[in-house]
């Protein structure tokens, strides 16, 4: 067998199995494999990818000692159990009540096996008496907490009786778990209000009026989906919003507006938003179109319906809710479809008339851009943080979850879905690399045959896409797209007064990348001609703007104007919480972080994080120390 190749894989087939299998099934359960080590090895515990559950009889019957399997590799595939707990999650709760009290103690111990773990609670009980025992509901010791596997409540069918009866139950999306209650080990949800606005039933702005400021009320970006609910500053993961207001009614009420309440294992009642009056803004969130594009999930609690954050949301998102397959198919949503992730990508074009500029996007790449765009301009912005994830900045969030939906595909939690099996090969050459299309005019080599048919057009010079409002023609859709956006709403957009069109005419060119202005000194290009006119003073070394009461002279304007300042002793930029002012707005910018404790500069090596640059940058120092001490000491021996 290629043990080599395949590292430890081949332990966990018959010989029969392993040489039945195919290239490709031994280099994806290979990837399976080493993201599932490693995820271990950064102290998650994920599920047991199938080949490793299956492998049992394989290894009684070779009699051969896995040694990778350590305790967490060994623990066992929880099943989807309601209520009744197996000792698979006893042992669970126990080691998570373990390392609650270990935490609180400033412990860290090692024990194996059940028992063990039982005999050190009740010594650690013992010991820390009722204190910290009251906080962790003691009682619930020997009996431990009941919570339900991740697997019993569905996420995608709320709808479709899969809420657990007794809905004293709050899931964790930490812990991959519902706690009876808050989670122990994580916190409970943060909790946003509603605006107070009394129930009214003459009032059909009550509802709207009843949004937290968090978040706004404007057309949803699914088409005909009439209005939605979109989040003005960014939301962090473990958010609850609710409970879901309405009128009462009964079970079977089926306008879209209703969220069916279960009891006993039975629908009781409805909550019916339908009438403004009685409804809160939770109305308004719509319904995603796949599994992945919510990021609220909806959960009963206390006989109540509330909405939480499953993720962290970037601002100027629309909050979407999956209400389950088949509500999707009601609303006529191509569910099937729309499970490709193929199709996704492929949105529809849509209109937002979204931001401080109210600019008109018919593109979804430009809305995205400028989101992005927005983002980075309006750091000003709060981020609005749970307890979950007291210290993260949303950045360093987007990118988790793009790594945990990537893991999860890996360790086959989500296998990657191709329909055809060329799909999946196609696929399989981003884990290993390969690019066997080659251009034989120059170096380039592409994963995929349709890459080389388009780069081959710089070398033939072929434009095929071509604008159909247009006579323009280029190299890819992409080019063409970006060509009829601005001609589109340069045109379209009647603007009366010259100047304000050039303003949009320019403001354009941030969204598509545009820089038409290029100095013929350097590599410098500008989205604007005084940029250009700005920047060759750096070749001729002119300063026209002077001091007139000292040598000092600037390239800009508004260089001199900051300067000025150390004459006049004017401080503007004034802090709104203590005395500070400053010369600077960047002096604010870098002051108020004391207040607010945001901390936005990271070191790539480590946890450490900074609100000054600098901090940094020194920190760093302590890293390069130990690189050379790590490799003089390697050189010594
Ligand atoms: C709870 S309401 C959402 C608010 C609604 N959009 C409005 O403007 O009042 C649910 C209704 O919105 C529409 N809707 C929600 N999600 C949708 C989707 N993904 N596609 C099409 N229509 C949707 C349907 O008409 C549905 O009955």
């Amino acid at each position: 067998m290629d043990t080599n190749k395949y590292g430890n894989l081949s332990l966990f087939y018959t010989t029969q199995q392993w040489n039945s299998m195919n290239e490709y099934e031994k280099i994806r359960n290979f990837n399976i494999l080493e993201k599932y080590k490693a995820l271990i090895k950064f102290g998650f515990s994920p599920p047991k990818p199938d080949f490793m559950c299956d492998s049992k009889r394989k290894l009684e019957d070779d009699n051969i000692e896995y040694n990778i399997t350590q305790k967490k590799m060994r623990r066992k595939f929880i099943p989807p159990v309601r209520k009744s707990t197996t000792p698979e999650m006893e042992v669970d709760c126990v080691l998570a009540q373990l390392s609650v009290i270990l935490i609180k103690k400033g412990i860290r111990g090692k024990v194996a096996g059940f028992k063990e773990l039982k005999q050190v609670i009740k010594k650690l009980e013992q010991e820390i008496e009722h204190t910290v025992i009251a906080e962790l509901e003691p009682e619930e010791v020997s009996a431990p907490r009941r919570r339900y596997p991740k697997r019993s409540v569905p996420r995608k069918n709320y709808t479709e009786g899969e809420i657990p009866d007794d809905d004293d139950y709050i899931f964790c999306d930490d812990c991959d778990h519902e706690w009876e209650g808050d989670c122990p080990i994580h916190g409970p949800l943060q909790i946003v209000q509603d605006t107070k606005v009394p129930q009214d039933p003459e009032d059909p702005t009550r509802a709207d009026r009843t949004i937290p400021p968090q978040l706004c009320i404007g057309q949803s970006k699914i088409p005909h989906a009439g209005r939605g609910t979109w989040t003005r500053v960014a939301l962090s993961k473990g958010i609850r919003f609710g409970p879901y207001e309405g009128a009462i009614v009964e079970y079977n009420n089926t306008n879209g507006y209703g969220w069916q309440i279960r009891r006993n294992r039975r629908p009781s009642h409805c909550v019916d938003a339908k009438h403004c009056g009685f409804a809160n803004w939770m109305r308004y969130v719509n319904c995603a179109r796949h599994e992945e594009e919510q990021n609220l999930m909806a959960f009963q609690y206390k006989g109540q319906m509330y909405y939480r954050t499953v993720m962290d949301i970037p601002p100027h998102m629309e909050l979407l809710v999956w209400y389950g397959d088949d509500y999707g198919r009601e609303l006529g949503i191509d569910v099937d479809n729309f499970h490709n992730p193929q199709n996704v990508q492929s949105e529809r074009i849509f209109v937002v008339v979204w931001c401080v500029t109210t600019l008109l996007f018919v593109l979804h790449v430009y809305v995205e851009r400028h989101v992005m765009y927005c983002r980075a301009r309006r750091t000003d912005l709060p981020l609005l943080k749970s307890q979950h994830n007291q210290k993260e900045q949303y950045n360093g969030n987007c990118h988790d979850h793009h790594l945990n939906t990537d893991l999860e595909t890996h360790i086959g939690q989500k296998p990657y879905n191709a329909t055809v099996h060329s799909s999946l090969i196609r696929h399989l050459r981003i884990h290993t690399g390969e690019k066997p299309y080659k251009c034989a005019k120059c170096d380039y080599s592409a994963t995929v045959h349709s890459s080389l048919i388009s780069h081959l057009r710089i070398h033939t010079e072929e434009k095929p896409y071509k604008c159909d409002k247009f006579d323009y023609s280029a190299l890819n859709m992409g080019t063409v797209h970006k060509f009829t956006l601005e001609r589109s709403l340069t045109s379209v957009i009647n603007v009366t007064t010259c100047n304000r069109h050039s303003n949009l005419i320019t403001h354009l060119r941030i969204h598509t990348g545009q820089k038409p202005y290029k100095c013929d000194k350097c590599d410098y290009s500008a989205t604007q001609h005084g940029h250009l006119i700005t920047h060759l003073r750096i070749h001729t070394g002119q300063k026209p703007y002077k001091c007139d009461k000292c040598d000092y002279s600037a390239t800009v304007h508004s260089n001199l104007i900051r300067h000025l300042r150390i004459h006049t002793g004017q401080k503007p930029y004034k802090c709104d919480k203590c005395d500070y002012s400053a010369t600077h707005h960047s002096n604010l910018i870098r002051h108020l972080r004391i207040h607010t404790g945001e901390k936005p500069y990271k070191c790539e090596k480590c946890e450490y994080v900074a609100s000054r640059r600098v901090s940094v940058i020194k920190h760093m120092n302590k890293h390069i120390q130990e690189r050379i001490f790590e490799s003089s000491n390697h050189n010594i021996s």
